[in-house]
């Protein structure tokens, strides 16, 4: 489907129940026929039909298959002008810096990783030069 542009006026039209949209990280999601399969209820939908339903929707710390559904209920980006809300934060605070401390964490295991096979390498290396060197002698 086409990446259709709406401003966040045209969204906030879509807030009832027969005719849902919302904003998730600058993305407009079509929730209408989602409302009544929703496993967190209807009403939590509705509150925030035709808005920017980011922070809620991070809040609940939904699982990758509710981000699934949600890919599929994709209907275009919103087209910000000025005097719009301001685009939520995408994951803040302690999600954000263990994410970032996850991160450096693997990256220093990869440091090791990478240096203790180059030292497995280069002894084998040794071993073997010195074998062949006994072997020619
Ligand atoms: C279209 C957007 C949304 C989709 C596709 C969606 C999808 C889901 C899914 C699949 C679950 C089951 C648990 C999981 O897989 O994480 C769930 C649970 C839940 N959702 Fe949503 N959700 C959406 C928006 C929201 C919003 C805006 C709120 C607002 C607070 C919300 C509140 C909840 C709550 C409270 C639960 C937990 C229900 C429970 O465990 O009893 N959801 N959602």
């Amino acid at each position: 489907m086409a990446t259709k542009e709406l401003t966040f006026q045209d969204v906030a039209e879509h807030n009832t129940k027969k005719d849902l949209y919302m904003v998730i990280h600058d993305v407009i999601y079509d929730a209408t026929k989602f409302v009544d399969e929703h496993p967190g209820g209807e009403e939590v939908l509705l509150d925030v039909a035709g808005q920017d339903a980011t922070e809620a929707f991070e809040d609940v710390g939904h699982s990758d298959e509710a981000r699934e559904t949600l890919e599929q209920l994709k209907v275009g980006i919103v087209k910000r002008k000025a005097g719009d809300p301001k685009p939520k934060a995408a994951p803040t605070g302690a999600v954000a810096a263990s994410a970032q401390t996850e991160g450096a964490g693997l990256g220093v295991g990869l440091y090791a990783v990478v240096l203790v096979g180059g030292l497995i390498a280069y002894g084998a290396y040794q071993y073997l030069q010195q074998q062949q060197a006994a072997q020619n002698a």
